[in-house]
Order: structure tokens, then C-alpha cells, then sequence
């Protein structure tokens, strides 16, 4: 193959780096006959050279800077993860010239804006479509495929870690500490795994899923966020009993309100039926819906977490922007023309599945009935199970206002009528 190597700055090499290293390896015959020149690695940044007895030592670099800004680098790649020095690293790339390849959602949905500007400015690429949902290629499809399109929602389970949690305490009733630890073993897990556990992750996913597909500006900091902490065997068992089973959900909604549109973005648990698409998404596999005026419904699924699906997802981008650089071009980057106002969670239209313990005495069904009434939230169906000192029941409402389903429950929990309120998570994808 004619052509001088393009070269490649590796900045990482745990889960993530370790397996982009070992496939740039196994598959350069391929790459170089797709890119038309050769890709090669000039150089790998790690934090301790010891650790990483598989990678020829004269590649090992514990300064990260000093090899992305080389004159014989072309290229970047970063998985080192989080904010800073990624962010420096990034930004000291783009002024030097050479595109960059990133899997860094926390990154991305902070700062999105202002690195694709710089990327722009210095006229190089800025790719990151393993930072959502892994190997599944959801990123391009967005920015390119359906560039043409109106999108209305895209909603889905982008996280691998909470997903493979709540199929193992679903389907074998594992403990959550023991399928944390099954994920964090695995390579599921961010290197904090409270980012997974308290939906962190999904809610990066969800602000960058969000900007491109309403060409707006979010960032992880406008997106509403619950994690899977509070999902209590209760709750998996309630929501057997109506046939459902609960999923972390990211939602990313177009609204048209009176004062025109806006974005709804948001991140938590739900209640979704077992005949849905996305309840039969186990381990850490991801699936995401995506609604467009004229396309109609698209499902993408795959591989969401792990080093190799992860890595395939890079070394896809990396292939892209060789190419460019091959051409002397540079790709698409993402536009934010349309400037719509992030909705607040309070106002979004949501559905509640509520259990109550209540004193089985004549009129406690009127009062309950009443709080939800009083709070303009209509109730679609209610059943009462047991009798005498220990009856349960169990409400699933309409849509109504987020803020008036969390003070009616605030409400309920007052009621000495209400012995206690044992299971509360909201309800997507009912009739
Ligand atoms: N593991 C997965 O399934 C997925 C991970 N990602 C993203 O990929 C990125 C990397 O994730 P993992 O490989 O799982 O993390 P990891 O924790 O296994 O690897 C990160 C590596 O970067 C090194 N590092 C940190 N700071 C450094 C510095 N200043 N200079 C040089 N090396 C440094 C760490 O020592 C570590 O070896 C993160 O942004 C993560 O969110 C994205 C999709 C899936
Ligand atoms: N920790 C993440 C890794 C992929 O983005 C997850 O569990 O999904
Ligand atoms: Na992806």
C-alpha cells in the first residue's frame, strides 16, 4: 500500500484502550487496504508503564501531552475517560492539527459545544461513537443518516452496568452489591461505578443523544436524572404483577407547549410491559428508539458496554477519520442552529405506578382517590389486594404533570389512612 503510515496516539490503555491496541493489531492488513495508507501507533499514554507488560515499552508514555502534540502523530484517540486532562488533551490536538477519536461521554456532554467548535476552527474531525451505547452505531446514523429528518423522541437503555443489574436481580434475584460486582469485573463498569449506579452515564448519553437529534445544545447538567440505587425487590415484584418490568430508561422528548418548543430530557427508572421491545434488552446489551416525522419508528441495538464492542466502535471512527485525512477533509461536526429551551422536569407529562399499605377501614380508597383528584392527576386503574389490617393498593395513573404525580405522593405519605407508600416508579409504554 502506497502512502506514508498515518500515525496514532493511543491515550489509555485500560478496558477500552488494551482492546483498540490488541484489534488496530489483529486486523492492519484491513484497515490500511480501507484507509488506503497504513495506521500505525506512534505512541501510548499510560499512567503506570508497569502495568502494561503487553505493550512494547519503546510505545509506553507516561506524558500524554508531549505525544498528542508529536509532529509524528496524525491522529488521537482517547480513552482515558472523565473531564480533566481530557479535555486539555483534546483541545491541544485540535491546535496541533490532528483529529481526535473519543469514547468520552462524561467529556462530550460537558463541554460538547465548545470541543466541536475547536475542531472546527482548526479544521480536523472529532468522532465519538463508541461514547453512546458501545459498539452500536447510533452517533453516525444521527448526525448523517437521518440529517434530512424531524425528530421527535429518542428513548432507550444506554447503560450497560444498571441494565445487567436489573436483568440479574430480575431473572435470578441476585443482590445488587453481587451484579455490581459481576459488572464492574466484566469491564461494564466506569472506573467510579457510581456514575452507572446513579445514572450519571446514561444522563451524559442522554444530553449528547439529545443535541444531535434536536440540533440543540444540552448538557449532562440539564437532563433529569435518577439512578437504579432506590429500585427496591419490591418494586421488581410489583411490577411483575402487571405484567411489566423495570428498565433505566433514557427519554430525550420534543415538546410543543403554548410558548413553542422545547427539549425534555430525562434519566430514571421505569415500569416498561414485558410485550415491549426494550423489556427483552438483558445484560448489558442497549437498545434505543429512535422517532422521526418521516422515517417513522427505528430500533438500534447491540453491545453497549465491554472492551471489544467498544473498541469496535473506535477503531470504526478511527477508519473514518483516517480517510479524511487520506482525502484532506474532515467530516461532518454537529450544528445547534435550532437553540430550544431544555423543559423542566417538573412540567413533563409522566405516568406513575404507585402500592400503598393501607388501613382496610370503609372510605380509604375515597381518600386516596381524593389526593389524586385534588392534584388534577387522573387514575387509570386501581386494585386492592388483601384485607383486614394489611391491605395494599396498587394505582397506575394517566400522564399528568411530573410535579403534581410527586405531590400527590407527598400527599399520600402524610395520610394516616397510608401506612406506608411501598412502591413508587413511573410507567412508560402502557396502553
Ligand atoms: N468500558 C466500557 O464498556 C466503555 C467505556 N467507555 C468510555 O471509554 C473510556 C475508557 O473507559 P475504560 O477503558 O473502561 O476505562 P479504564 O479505567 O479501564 O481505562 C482508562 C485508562 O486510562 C488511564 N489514564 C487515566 N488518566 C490518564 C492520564 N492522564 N494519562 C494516561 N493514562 C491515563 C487509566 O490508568 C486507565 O488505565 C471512558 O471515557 C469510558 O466512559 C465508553 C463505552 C464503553
Ligand atoms: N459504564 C458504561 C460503559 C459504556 O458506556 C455502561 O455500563 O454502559
Ligand atoms: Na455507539
Amino acid at each position: 500500500m502506497s502512502g506514508a503510515p498515518l500515525r496514532v496516539a493511543l491515550l489509555g490503555c485500560g478496558t477500552v484502550g488494551s482492546a483498540v491496541l490488541r484489534l488496530l493489531a489483529e486486523q492492519a492488513g484491513d484497515i490500511t487496504a480501507r484507509v488506503g495508507r497504513p495506521v500505525e501507533v506512534a505512541g501510548v499514554a499510560v499512567r503506570r508503564p508497569d502495568r502494561h507488560p503487553g505493550v512494547p515499552a519503546e510505545l509506553l508514555t507516561t506524558d500524554a501531552h508531549a505525544l498528542v502534540t508529536r509532529d509524528d502523530v496524525d491522529l488521537v484517540v482517547e480513552v482515558i475517560g472523565g473531564i480533566d486532562p481530557a479535555r486539555e488533551l483534546m483541545l491541544a490536538a485540535f491546535s496541533a492539527g490532528k483529529s481526535v477519536v473519543s469514547a468520552n461521554k462524561a467529556l462530550l456532554a460537558d463541554d460538547g459545544v465548545a470541543l466541536h467548535a475547536a475542531a472546527a476552527e482548526a479544521g480536523v474531525d472529532l468522532y465519538y461513537e463508541a461514547a453512546v451505547a458501545g459498539a452500536i452505531p447510533l452517533l453516525r446514523p444521527l448526525r448523517e443518516s437521518l440529517a434530512g429528518d424531524q425528530l421527535t423522541r429518542v428513548v432507550g437503555i444506554v447503560n450497560g452496568t444498571t441494565n445487567y443489574i436489573l436483568s440479574r436481580m430480575a431473572e435470578t434475584g441476585a443482590g445488587f452489591a453481587e451484579a455490581l460486582a459481576e459488572a464492574t469485573e466484566l469491564g461494564y463498569a466506569e472506573a467510579d461505578p457510581t456514575a452507572d449506579v446513579d445514572g450519571f452515564d446514561a444522563a451524559a448519553k442522554a444530553a449528547i443523544l439529545a443535541s444531535l437529534a434536536f440540533h440543540t445544545p444540552v448538557t449532562a447538567a440539564d437532563v433529569h436524572r435518577e439512578g437504579i440505587a432506590a429500585v427496591s425487590a419490591t418494586d421488581v415484584a410489583r411490577a411483575a404483577e402487571i405484567g411489566c418490568t423495570v428498565k433505566l430508561l433514557a427519554i430525550c422528548e420534543k415538546v410543543e407547549g403554548e410558548r413553542g418548543a422545547s427539549v425534555a430530557v430525562r434519566v430514571h427508572p421505569a415500569m416498561i410491559p414485558t410485550s415491549h421491545p426494550l423489556a427483552s434488552v438483558g445484560g448489558a446489551f442497549n437498545a434505543v428508539f429512535v422517532e422521526a416525522e418521516a422515517a417513522g419508528q427505528l430500533m438500534f441495538y447491540g453491545q453497549g458496554a465491554g472492551g471489544e464492542p467498544t473498541a469496535s466502535a473506535v477503531l470504526g471512527d478511527l477508519v473514518a477519520v483516517a480517510r479524511n485525512r487520506v482525502a484532506g477533509v474532515a467530516g461532518p461536526g454537529t450544528t445547534a442552529y435550532a437553540g430550544l429551551p431544555v423543559a423542566p422536569m417538573a412540567d413533563t407529562p409522566t405516568r406513575y405506578h404507585v402500592s400503598l399499605d393501607v388501613a382496610d377501614v370503609p372510605g380509604v380508597l375515597a381518600q386516596v382517590a381524593q389526593e389524586f383528584a385534588a392534584h388534577d392527576v387522573s387514575i387509570s386503574t386501581v386494585r386492592q389486594d388483601g384485607a383486614g389490617e394489611a391491605a395494599t393498593l396498587v394505582i397506575v395513573t394517566h400522564r399528568a404533570p411530573d410535579s403534581a404525580l410527586s405531590a400527590t405522593i407527598s400527599r399520600l405519605r402524610e395520610m394516616p389512612a397510608v401506612r406506608a407508600v411501598t412502591s413508587v416508579l413511573r410507567v412508560e409504554g402502557l396502553a
